[in-house]
């Protein structure tokens, strides 16, 4: 067992779950030390961690290109990836209860994955993404079949500014009968964003309503970005 990162228990929750409810998404603070960062991003040229790399032109994603990780995760990962499930279950299905959806997420992500499996959704789904000069990422959302927990991170593994400079981490909320809003989330070295995977409600004069929720990566002007994305549901 891989001890919970105790990181994560030291962030600003309540500030991240009230810009969470404001926007849909946050900024979380440092979630990775530099060093964790660098052995992350070390990780990309090591083939055999990953099930499937993708070059975004080849199917009009952008630019650029991403690996899935193959089972077994990183240790690391894998606890990240279950301590935060774990921190933002409750959250998902406040956000479920208020969007008149079944608000049944498990506490614990092995029982979350498992529903996942039974559902023929068997492959993992964390990712690093890497951008060079001129790549970007079209806005888009991580879906991967009918399960879908409702929130994920993107971790900046590269130091802005220093390795890179653009490349924003950019969002759009469309919102039923209004013109879409974008939002950028400014990233340090080791910081993630949390933001809403497709739909979010917002609260309104006469109930609930939803947004649909995009997500994407302006141009890299210069030098080479890595993000680490964490998704919480397996893919078909
Ligand atoms: O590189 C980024 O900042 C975005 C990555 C992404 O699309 C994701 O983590 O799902
Ligand atoms: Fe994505």
């Amino acid at each position: 067992m891989t001890r919970k990162p105790s990181r994560i228990d030291s962030l600003d929750w309540p500030r991240i779950e009230a810009d969470l409810a404001a926007r849909g998404c946050a900024v979380t603070g440092q979630l990775f030390t530099p060093e964790e960062c660098a052995a992350l991003t070390a990780m990309y040229d090591e083939g055999h961690r990953f099930r499937s790399r993708v070059v975004m032109q080849r199917h009009g994603f952008g630019q650029g290109e991403y690996q899935y990780f193959a089972n077994p995760l990183p240790p690391r990962l894998a606890a990240y990836r279950s301590a935060l499930y774990e921190r933002l279950a409750p959250l998902a299905n406040a956000w479920a209860a208020a969007m008149g959806q079944p608000a049944d997420y498990p506490p614990d992500h092995a029982a979350y994955l498992a529903r996942c499996h039974a559902a023929g959704q068997l492959r993992p789904t964390p990712l690093l993404l890497r951008y060079d000069e001129g790549d970007y990422n079209c806005l888009h959302q991580d879906l991967y079949g009918d399960l879908q927990f409702p929130l994920q991170l993107t971790v900046l593994l590269s130091k802005p500014g220093e390795d890179f400079t653009g490349g924003e981490f950019v969002l759009t909320e469309q919102r039923p009968r209004m013109q879409s809003r974008a939002e950028v989330a400014p990233l340090a070295q080791g910081e993630a964003v949390v933001f809403a995977v497709n739909q979010r409600p917002v609260a309104g004069t006469r109930g609930s309503y939803r947004v649909t929720m995009r997500h994407g990566v302006s141009r890299v002007r210069s030098g080479r970005r890595h993000t680490l994305g964490i998704i919480f549901h397996d893919a078909r």
